[in-house]
């Protein structure tokens, strides 16, 4: 299997790094002066400084210099998904496709599998989530993911390819499952950072965290995920290091809102339009998913966190 990363920024990068250790990898960033510099200083300093990149990681802005490598893994952000696709879909084709982006796409309600079957009926496709920073896969640290393929013989052939004596990929084939713990569990670290933000407290985050999960797995199980998947790596496991780590960019975002502190609006910050997304589909369906809308208001800056956690406590008791 020869791999090209697409998208040069953290994930991409680190991935990049990762697999370039056990086999050659081609790594494409759109900008060209980018890809220059990468080239010229090994080393990814706009996203990724101080990581220096094993031998066999090739850089370009060329996408037809990637037309030899048989798996592309996407790692572009969920909101450019579709028009990255619908731009290179020439180069894409035949190609098996692995996702890395975490969310919903706020135009149609859809996830990466959607997308791409939409512009690429006939590709293989598989989705790679999980807990992971970027700058951990970049180290070496011991990292678990999950790799979603409904193929499962693909998928077997992908998990063997993509794995590294530090990476470790367990296998699914919930595509579905997969998709939504990791879209919604940004969205939950949204919510867990607003609530440390506004100093309420450690408690009142593990609540948040928890009925965020009860969400996570309202939503999944309803759209025919499997239960199992909401509670391994790209569900549970993401949603526990997303929601307590000051590495993720959505807690710190969420932080940010609870604080009443400005963010770096040029800062990947998936959690806040799928949110808006997840409402929309939760109305749809008729699902009660409080957190998840309480998010959507605060990233409309149509709630602040007092107003959002008192509308939150005040909704009429219930079971567990
Ligand atoms: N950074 C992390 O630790 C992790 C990130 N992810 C996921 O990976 C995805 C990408 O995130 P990051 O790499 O962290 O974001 P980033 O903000 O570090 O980089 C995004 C990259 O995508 C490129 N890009 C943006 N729009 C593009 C377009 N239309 N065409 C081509 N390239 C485009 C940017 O130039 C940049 O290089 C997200 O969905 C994120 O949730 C998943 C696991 C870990
Ligand atoms: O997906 C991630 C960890 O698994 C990265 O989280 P952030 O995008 O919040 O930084």
């Amino acid at each position: 299997m020869s791999v090209g990363v697409l998208g040069a920024g953290a994930f991409g990068t680190a991935l990049a790094i990762a697999l370039a250790r056990k086999a050659p990898v081609q790594l494409w960033a759109r900008s060209e002066t980018r890809a220059r510099d990468m080239a010229t200083h090994r080393q990814n300093t706009a996203y990724l400084p101080e990581q220096a990149f094993p031998e066999q990681l090739m850089v370009t802005a060329n996408l037809q210099e990637l037309a030899g490598c048989d798996t592309l893994l996407l790692a572009v952000p969920m909101q450019q998904l579709d028009n990255f696709i619908a731009e290179n879909a020439a180069a894409l084709q035949e190609k098996t496709l692995v996702a890395c982006c975490k969310g919903v796409d706020l135009r149609s309600g859809d996830g990466p599998a959607e997308i791409i079957a939409r512009h690429l009926p006939d590709t293989g496709f598989a989705l790679l989530t999980g807990p992971s920073f970027a700058r951990d896969i970049a180290v070496g640290l011991p990292t678990g993911l999950t790799l979603a393929c409904t193929d499962d013989g693909r998928g077997q052939a992908l998990q063997k390819a993509l794995s590294t004596p530090a990476l470790r990929l367990y296998r699914t084939t919930d595509v579905i499952g997969a998709t939504l713990g990791g879209a919604l569990k940004n969205v939950i670290a949204i919510a867990c950072g607003a609530t440390i933000g506004a100093g309420l407290g450690e408690s009142a985050r593990a609540t948040v965290l928890t009925r965020g999960f009860a969400e996570m797995q309202r939503l999944a199980l309803r759209r025919g995920a499997q239960a199992a998947t909401l509670s391994g790596l790209s569900g549970f496991g993401d949603l526990v290091l997303t929601c307590t780590s000051e590495q993720s960019r959505n807690y710190r975002f969420g932080r940010a809102l609870g604080q009443g502190t400005t963010f770096d609006p040029s800062v990947t910050v998936e959690g806040a339009a799928t949110a808006r997304a997840v409402r929309d589909i939760a109305a749809r369906d008729d699902l009660d998913m409080p957190i998840t809308s309480a998010v959507a208001g605060l990233v409309e800056n149509r709630l602040d966190v007092t107003q959002a956690m008192q509308d939150l406590l005040s909704r009429s008791l219930k079971e567990e």
